[in-house]
This record gives structure tokens, C-alpha cells and sequence, in this order.
């Protein structure tokens, strides 16, 4: 593995894609991005509604091909090697539900031998044990709480130990307790295993515990990046919700914020 690889997780470059729509033309949804998230970071996704996360998170795990430009995962190639990657990475949203008539042993059994898993068994309990899910285990996953759902996602998404996670609004829709439970495993996670996480949160408040590092995007294009406290200390301001709704209505504090927040983007 080549130095840069070793330093950097994803290394995105001009990445764009475009949706081809009958009905309204074509919608640029991720409009040519070039970042980097260091490896062994905690790197928070963050835009408004439709500003293109969902679709950058869906071309990290090879899901959707890039119109243009490249994407690198843990050092290889995500359009034409992914399969080299995948083993090594993983990913959750609480908007992709597990199959509901099985049970949450056999949902988390199914995906072990998908990912070629040994010792299937020893690790579904492992981690029904650490996520508190073991009484849950012979239960339907479809009659679960959100919160429980959310648990049973991510012991999916860990299954693999995977060195890098993808987590598409980890705590949304969970109340403060459950959110803070579940961002309290992250940080140990996180310490304990070495793992680069890139998080997309509508949360500022998760991003300001959990995130090393920002990328916020608007209109399908990173438009500033930088430390929690970093951006804090550039907007001039006291919380993180506030700097983001500077950025999302586009309300830099004069032409200084813009052209720092233009380099840090670069
Ligand atoms: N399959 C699709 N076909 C056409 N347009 C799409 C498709 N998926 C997303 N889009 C459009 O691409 C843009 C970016 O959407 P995306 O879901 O990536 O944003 P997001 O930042 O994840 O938003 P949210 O916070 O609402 O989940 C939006 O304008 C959306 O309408």
C-alpha cells in the first residue's frame, strides 16, 4: 500500500453524478468534489436536504457509478475494483430496513456468510452482547422499536470489523438517550478498533462530539471543510448549528469566510 493510501481512507477527485430524469432533465446531484478523509478519523458529512450526500455515500461503497471522475476506498479504485474494498468496509442507515419476517439472529446470520464471515455464530452473539441486542435475537426484526432497529443496523454494518464505516444518520428518529447510547459505542468503537468513520448527520450536536473533521456540502458541492472548532472559530460563531445555517443560506460573514472556507474546500 502506497503512503497516501495509508493516510487517507477516501480520496474522492472531480466527482460527479448526474440523474437523468424523464420528467424534469438531468439533476446534478454531486457536482465535480475532490476531498480526502484522513484514515482513522471521525469525518462528519453535513448539507441540507438534497445537497448530495446520500448519492457521495452511495459512490464510497460502489453502489452508484460516478457520471465523471474517480474515487479511491482504502486505497483501490471503487469503479473498477470495489470487490477488493468491500470486505473491508461496511455501512448502516436507518433508512434501509433488514428483512422483517426474520428474526434479528437470522438477518445478522444471512449477512455473516454473505460477507464470508467465520465463525458466524460466535460473532452475531459477540456483538448481540455488546449492542444489547441479545434478547432480541429469536425476535422478528420488523416488530422492533427504532432504537432497537438502529442497534440491529449496526451490529450488520460491524460484522465484518470493518476499517471503515459509512453511516447514514446514525441516531436519527432515536430519543436523546438511545442517540447518546449509540454515539457512546461509536467513540468506543471508534478507539478501540482504529476505524475511520465518515458520518452524514443533520445532528450538530453529534457532529460537534463525535467529528475531527467537517466536509458541509450544498447544491452538490463541498463549500467549506475544517475542525468543529475550527469553522466555530472562522464564522465566528458558537455552535455548529449556527455555522451550518450560515453555510446553508449561503450568509458568510464578508468576503474573508468565503475565500477561507473556498480553500479549505479545496
Ligand atoms: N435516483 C434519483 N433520481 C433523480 N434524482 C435524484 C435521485 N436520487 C437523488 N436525486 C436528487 O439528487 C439530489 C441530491 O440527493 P441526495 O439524496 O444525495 O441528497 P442528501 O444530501 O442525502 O439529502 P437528504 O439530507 O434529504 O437525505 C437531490 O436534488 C435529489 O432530488
Amino acid at each position: 500500500m502506497d503512503q497516501c493510501a495509508k493516510q487517507h481512507a477516501i480520496r474522492a477527485e472531480k466527482l460527479t453524478k448526474r440523474y437523468g430524469t424523464a420528467r424534469s432533465g438531468e439533476v446534478t446531484a454531486v457536482d465535480g468534489i475532490s476531498f480526502t478523509v484522513a484514515a482513522g478519523s471521525v469525518t462528519g458529512l453535513l448539507g441540507g436536504n438534497g445537497a448530495g450526500k446520500t448519492t457521495t455515500i452511495s459512490m464510497l461503497l460502489g453502489l452508484l457509478l460516478p457520471t465523471s471522475g474517480t474515487v479511491e476506498v482504502l486505497g483501490v479504485d471503487m469503479v473498477r475494483h470495489r470487490h477488493a474494498a468491500l470486505p473491508r468496509m461496511n455501512f448502516s442507515s436507518p433508512y434501509v430496513e433488514l428483512p422483517h419476517r426474520l428474526t434479528v439472529r437470522e438477518n445478522l446470520t444471512v449477512y455473516g456468510h454473505l460477507y464470508g464471515l467465520k465463525g458466524v455464530k460466535g460473532r452475531v452473539e459477540e456483538l448481540a452482547e455488546h449492542l444489547e441486542l441479545t434478547r432480541f435475537l429469536e425476535r422478528p426484526s420488523g416488530g422492533l422499536s427504532a432504537g432497537q432497529k438502529t442497534r440491529v443496523a449496526l451490529a450488520k454494518a460491524l460484522l465484518n470489523r470493518p476499517e471503515l464505516l459509512l453511516l447514514d444518520e446514525p441516531t436519527a428518529s432515536l430519543d436523546p438517550d438511545t442517540a447518546d447510547w449509540i454515539r457512546t459505542y461509536l467513540e468506543r468503537y471508534r478507539f478501540e478498533s482504529g476505524a475511520t468513520i465518515l458520518l452524514a448527520s443533520h445532528n450538530m450536536l453529534e457532529v460537534e462530539r463525535l467529528c475531527d473533521d467537517v466536509l458541509m456540502m450544498r447544491q452538490g458541492r463541498i463549500v467549506d471543510r475544517g475542525s468543529p472548532a475550527g469553522l466555530l472559530s472562522r464564522y465566528g460563531r458558537t455552535s455548529l448549528e449556527e455555522v451550518f445555517l450560515d453555510i446553508a443560506r449561503d450568509r458568510a460573514n464578508g468576503e474573508d469566510i468565503s475565500r477561507e472556507a473556498a480553500d479549505a474546500a479545496e
